[in-house]
């Protein structure tokens, strides 16, 4: 797969309380290593830690300090890719599908930039103060995943554009939108949850006794 996969692996855990997600263990292995399992065959795979933390030894990928924010830690790694296309996959997103990489790398190659989406299972309001307002239509709206997938020279136009104006973005599909390029949709998958509370712990670890991506 010619590709550089970004791992911004540089969080600190804050909400889950445990320290670096990266080396945290699910079924045995890390964080880490489950995302560097999904991403085996990508030509090259940069991964960006907590600065001063040393890098693990024996796994195949080049290691960087990361910044204060995600977005810092992924303009880190886009500086250091050497091939047309990127992957940007959070490491704390342990399960990522063959069918799913594949989808979003097709729709990548195809557009230019391609990130996959759910739709939202719940209702959705806004509330007003301690109480129940007015719901949002949840027909009209998708929760984003990882690997979100760019060609490498449009992510660096659409970071050093965020630098220039001071915009701060949760994911990098902002950043070329706000660019002015669109970015295609593919369907993500429920099993792609991120783990970002306690309770997503357990059901990551019942997942991976299952899991053969
Ligand atoms: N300065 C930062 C902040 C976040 N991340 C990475 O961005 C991804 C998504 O972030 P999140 O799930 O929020 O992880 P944390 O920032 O570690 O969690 P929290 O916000 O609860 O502290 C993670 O892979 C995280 O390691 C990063 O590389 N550099
Ligand atoms: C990139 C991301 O996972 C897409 O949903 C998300 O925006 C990361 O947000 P976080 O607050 O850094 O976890």
């Amino acid at each position: 797969m010619e590709v550089s996969v970004l791992i911004p692996a540089a969080g600190r855990g804050e909400r889950l309380g445990l320290g670096p997600k990266a080396f945290l263990k699910v079924g045995g292995k890390t964080l880490l290593e489950w995302a560097l399992g999904a991403f085996a065959q990508a030509a090259e795979v940069l991964v960006a830690l907590p600065p001063g933390v040393e890098a693990p030894k024996g796994l195949r990928a080049t290691f960087l300090p990361g910044g204060e924010t995600r977005q810092a830690s992924v303009a880190r790694l886009l500086e250091a890719a050497n091939l047309p296309l990127v992957l940007v996959h959070d490491v704390a997103r342990p399960f990522v599908s063959q069918d799913l990489l594949e989808r979003v790398l097709k729709a990548t190659q195809a557009t230019g930039a391609a990130v996959p989406v759910l739709p939202v299972p719940d209702t959705l309001v806004r509330p007003e103060g301690e109480g129940y307002g007015e719901v949002v239509s949840r027909e009209a709206l998708r929760l984003v995943q990882t690997p979100q997938g760019f060609f490498t020279a449009l992510l660096r136009e659409a970071h050093a554009y965020a630098r220039k104006r001071g915009l701060l973005a949760t994911d990098d599909a902002q950043l070329v939108r706000a660019l002015g390029y669109p970015v295609a949709l593919v369907p993500g998958e429920r099993t792609a949850f991120k783990v970002t509370y306690p309770e997503d712990l357990a059901l990551a670890e019942a997942l991976a006794r299952v899991w053969n991506g």
